[in-house]
This record gives structure tokens, C-alpha cells and sequence, in this order.
């Protein structure tokens, strides 16, 4: 916590909530924020908005659920995109959120750890070259923050090319290639079906059972139907319905060697996080055996796999489609409100507030519908505390303590403080006897303050040259 140990790092005490990443959700935090005029900074480890979807997906991809339950708080998306929008339209859409709500975050900021300090009640974030400092703390760094590489025996032999999906733009790369796509996920299917546009022939690795669902049934997205009957039926119905509807619409995937489990698709996303695949094709180009489906692999060799049935096949490139993990471990310092994997303990709807001023927004498993619920409860939460600090809060920014002659309208001797922190020294009409009146009641103020939210002072623990106050405008 000590400013004077960190020798190569400024000091920053933010006012606001640190937020740390700028995807949907910490912006949705910041802007719910921004609408009832509480400031907030946001770290992002890269250079843009979304880096997940500007950065880390294929040129192809659409949302696979319907756009309204994709919307972000407070911004709904232009009524001309389509029901799944594009890539390109979804991030159109982030941009054009950020600027509405005049969302500017610190782009290049790699939070590397994060900690509470009890002595000061200030959460100290910590980037490659500055310390950033609050009350508050909101993790929106994601459940897809790293990629999974998978421990296969042997994949570091393979001479040909390995990619993970996050990386994976188009199948130009690998056009009439022989290509082993592990993973079955919504990204393993969709870079399978991806790779057939350019005359690739895909193997996809099913190691497993998993729930395929059509997207649409009869011109309306499976995901609207099961939403609309959860509203009347119990879950268990549901996932029996969507089971039937699959059935009729895709036929018997089992056939196709892809088992379904046991637990129903929407009771298993629950549960698990594991996300049904929402069919865009894929399935019947399994039919029509242009997507091959494969065993377990057993190991991987110098040209291709082995796989656990004693098969072997020589492949050109490797896909891993094998999914993503949150990064929180590696960063949040001594925290027992989030698993070893990352995610928070508490199940949704509760795992937005944690203790000390902690907050976690997008860890729902819920995609961006649970992003918008935490973050309107998020900002509502730090508002209501804000309030308390700082007092009511007006969304202009003219100041009523002043005349329009620039004089306090409260006179001597209580025209020394206004509100949210403003303060007037000299203006009492009593020259510097009016002077020394104020100045000595300001600085007991401000120190009283201080204190609370820094612990109290020794000299020893001060390196004011090294602190950097930001104060955001509060529109
Ligand atoms: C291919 C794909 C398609 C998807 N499609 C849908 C869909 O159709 N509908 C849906 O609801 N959901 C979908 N999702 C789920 C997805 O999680 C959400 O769409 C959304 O991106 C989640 O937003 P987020 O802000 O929580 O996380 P992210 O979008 O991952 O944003 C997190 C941000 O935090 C930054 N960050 C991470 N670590 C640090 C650090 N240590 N310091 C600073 N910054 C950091 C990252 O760079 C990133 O910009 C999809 C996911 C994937 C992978
Ligand atoms: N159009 C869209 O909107 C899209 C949305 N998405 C979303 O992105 C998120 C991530 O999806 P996705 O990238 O598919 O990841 P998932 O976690 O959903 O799937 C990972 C897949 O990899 C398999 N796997 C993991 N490790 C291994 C291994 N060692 N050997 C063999 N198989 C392995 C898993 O199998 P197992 O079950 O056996 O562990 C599973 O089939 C999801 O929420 C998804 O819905 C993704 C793509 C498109
Ligand atoms: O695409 C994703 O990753 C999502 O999380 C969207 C989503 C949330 N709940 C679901 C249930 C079934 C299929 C997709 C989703």
C-alpha cells in the first residue's frame, strides 16, 4: 500500500469506482454511473473498447441470441439491425454506448493485482506503471478473459500450425486443409461450418455430451421461446420442450455421435455455464459428412492424432475451440468472494456485491442479459453511497453557491463551504482576518475527511510529490 515502496509507480486516488475492464459489462457499469452523475475510471489492458469482440472472435460471428436480450443498459440497439446482429454491428453499437454516456477509458492499463488495505478502507490497484487507488472496486473483467489451451499429450510436436479460436479469423487460412477442430462448443461449430466455406474438411473432437438446439424453430429464436416459458413453466418443462422442439427440428444427434446429457440445456447452463449449442448450420453439414465428428484424442504426433478407439489421422492445422477462463485469480489479492477458478461463489442473481466495496459485474453465466442486471444493481449500490460522501448531486454543472458576481451566497461567517467538496477562502468582506477564519476551518474539514478514507496519517507514509488527485466531471 505504501506509495514510497512502488518508487517507479504515480499515485492516483480516483474519487469514483475503479473499474477494471472496458467490455460490455464495465461499461455498462460506467454508464449507469454516469446517468446519476457518479464518476468512475476504467482500466483496460488493451488498446480498444470490447477487446474480446474487436480482438478475439472470427470475422463471421453474429450473436446467436436475439438482440434485445443483448442490450446493454440505457441504450437500446438501432432498430435497423437485424434480429442477430453482426460483429462489426454489435461493436458499432459499444462505441456508440461509450460516446453516449462519454465513457473514456485507460486504454493500456494491465491490472496486475488488486488488494484491500484495512488500515486506509482503500481498495490499491496496481498497473504496470501507476497505482490507482478507491472505496470501490468492480471487476469486469470477464468469464472468457484467457483462452483454455488444453494439456494434450504430444501437442507440442505437432509441426503444423495450432490455434486457439481467439485467434482464429476466417477459414481463408485454411482453405482445403484437413483440419482437427478440438472442442464442440458454439465456437468449435461455427469455425467447423467457417472452415467448409473454404473447402477445408474439418474433424471436430467430441469428447463428451452436449446440447444442440436450432437456433430458430418455425421463425422464432429458441432462446425467445424458452425465455417466454420460463415466465409461466417450471425449468424442468422447459428444457423437456426445447428437447422436443430439437428433436423435430435437428433430428437425432445422438446418431451423429453427439450425446445429449443427462440434465436439460437450460438447467445445465445454470448449473455449469456450459452453453448449449445454438445450431447455425453446422449440423447438417455432419449430416452430409463435410464436418467429420471424432473420438476423444489420445495423444497428438509430429503430423496428426491418435485417438482413444486406436484411430489415427494426419491433419494439417490444429483448432483448439476448447473455451475461455476468467483471470481474476491471478490478479485479486486474498479474496475469498471468488472460486479458484474465478468466478464468484454466491450463484446469480447475488454475486454482484462482495465485501469492502467489491463488486463483480458479467460473472452471471448469463451473457449480456446478466450484465445488464448487475450493473443497474451495481450502480444503484455505489450511488447510494456516493450520496452519503458527497451529497445530493445536480446534474449541471453551474454552481448555485456562488452570486453571479462570484461572491458565496451564504454569508461570513458560513460562506466557506459549499457542496461536493467546494470550498471559498477570502471571500468574507473582512480582509485577512476573514482570510485566517476560513482557511483554519477548510483545512479541519478536509482533514476529517481525509481521515476517513485514508486512515490516519504519518508522516512516514506520505510521498505527497508521488499522488495525482483525479477528479472527474460528474456529467
Ligand atoms: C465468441 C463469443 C461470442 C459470444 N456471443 C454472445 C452473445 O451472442 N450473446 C451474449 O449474451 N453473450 C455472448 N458471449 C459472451 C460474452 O462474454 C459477452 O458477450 C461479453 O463480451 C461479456 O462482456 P464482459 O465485459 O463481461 O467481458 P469481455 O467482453 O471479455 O471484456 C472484459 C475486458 O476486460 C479486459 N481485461 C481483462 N483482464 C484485464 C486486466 N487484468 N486488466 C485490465 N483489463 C483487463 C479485457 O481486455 C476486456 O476488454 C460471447 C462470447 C464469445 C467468446
Ligand atoms: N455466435 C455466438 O454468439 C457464439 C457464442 N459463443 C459463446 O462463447 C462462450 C465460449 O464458447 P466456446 O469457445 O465454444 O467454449 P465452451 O467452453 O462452450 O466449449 C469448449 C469445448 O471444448 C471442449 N474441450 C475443452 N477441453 C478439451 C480437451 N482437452 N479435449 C477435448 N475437448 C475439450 C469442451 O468439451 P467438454 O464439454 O467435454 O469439456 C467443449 O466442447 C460460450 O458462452 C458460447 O456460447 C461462442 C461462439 C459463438
Ligand atoms: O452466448 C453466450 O455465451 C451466452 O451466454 C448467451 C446465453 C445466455 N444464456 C443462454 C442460454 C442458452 C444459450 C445461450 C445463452
Amino acid at each position: 500500500m505504501s506509495s514510497c515502496l512502488e518508487e517507479k509507480h504515480s499515485r492516483i486516488f480516483v474519487t469514483g469506482p475503479i473499474i477494471v475492464g472496458a467490455g460490455p459489462s464495465g461499461l455498462s457499469v460506467a454508464a449507469c454511473l454516469s446517468n446519476r452523475g457518479v464518476p468512475s475510471v476504467i482500466l483496460e489492458r488493451t488498446d480498444c473498447l470490447a477487446s474480446l469482440w474487436q480482438k478475439r472472435t472470427y470475422d463471421r460471428l453474429k450473436l446467436h441470441i436475439p438482440k434485445h436480450f443483448c442490450e446493454l443498459p440505457l441504450m437500446k440497439f438501432p432498430r435497423n439491425f437485424p434480429r442477430y446482429p453482426s460483429k462489426q454491428q454489435f461493436i458499432s453499437y459499444v462505441e456508440s454506448y461509450a460516446a453516449r454516456f462519454n465513457i473514456k477509458p485507460v486504454f493500456n492499463q494491465t491490472v496486475e493485482k488488486a488488494e484491500f488495505d484495512v488500515a486506509s478502507g482503500l481498495w490499491t490497484v496496481k498497473t504496470q506503471d501507476v497505482v490507482y487507488s478507491s472505496t470501490w472496486l468492480v471487476v469486469a473483467t470477464g468469464e472468457n478473459a484467457e483462452p483454455v489451451i488444453p494439456d494434450i499429450p504430444g501437442l507440442e510436436k505437432f509441426t503444423g500450425p495450432v490455434v486457439h479460436t481467439s485467434a482464429y479469423k476466417s477459414g481463408s487460412e485454411f482453405a482445403n486443409q484437413k483440419v482437427l477442430v478440438v472442442g464442440c462448443g458454439n465456437s468449435g461449430m461455427e469455425v467447423c461450418l467457417d472452415l467448409c466455406r473454404y473447402n477445408a474438411l474439418p474433424h471436430m473432437v467430441v469428447r463428451n455430451s452436449v446440447h444442440v438446439l436450432p437456433r430458430d424453430f418455425f421463425g422464432l429464436s429458441s432462446f425467445g421461446i424458452a425465455m417466454t416459458l420460463l415466465k409461466w413453466f417450471p425449468l424442468k418443462l422447459v428444457d423437456n420442450l426445447l428437447l422436443l422442439l430439437a428433436i423435430f427440428s435437428l433430428g437425432n444427434t445422438d446418431r451423429l455421435g453427439l450425446r445429449r446429457p443427462k440434465t436439460g440445456p437450460i438447467e445445465l447452463k445454470n448449473v455449469t455455464g456450459k452453453t448449449p449449442v445454438l445450431d447455425v448450420g453446422a449440423i447438417s453439414l455432419i449430416q452430409s459428412g463435410q464436418i467429420r465428428v471424432t473420438q476423444a484424442v489420445k495423444e497428438i504426433t509430429k503430423k496428426g492424432a491418435k485417438f482413444v478407439n486406436g484411430q489415427e489421422m494426419e491433419f494439417d492445422s490444429i483448432i483448439l475451440a476448447t473455451g475461455y477462463k476468467s483471470n481474476v485469480p491471478y490478479w485479486l489479492k486474498d479474496n475469498s468472494f471468488f472460486t479458484k477458478e474465478g468466478m464468484p461463489k454466491t450463484p446469480f442473481p447475488n454475486g454482484w456485491k462482495g465485501e469492502n466495496g467489491l463488486y463483480t459485474v458479467g460473472f452471471t453465466r448469463r451473457g449480456l442479459l446478466g450484465t445488464a442486471f448487475d450493473a443497474v444493481k451495481i450502480a444503484e449500490d455505489i450511488t447510494d453511497q456516493w450520496m452519503k460522501m458527497n451529497g445530493p448531486l445536480s446534474s449541471s454543472n453551474d454552481n448555485s453557491f456562488f452570486t453571479k458576481e462570484g461572491m458565496p451566497k451564504t454569508p461570513f461567517p458560513n460562506g466557506w463551504k459549499g457542496e461536493n467538496g467546494l470550498y471559498t477562502v477570502g471571500f468574507t468582506r473582512r480582509g485577512l482576518l476573514g482570510t485566517a477564519f476560513d482557511a483554519v476551518k477548510i483545512a479541519e474539514d478536509i482533514t476529517d475527511q481525509w481521515m476517513k478514507m485514508n486512515g490516519p496519517l504519518s508522516s512516514s507514509n506520505v510521498c505527497s510529490s508521488h499522488i495525482i488527485h483525479f477528479h472527474f466531471n460528474k456529467s
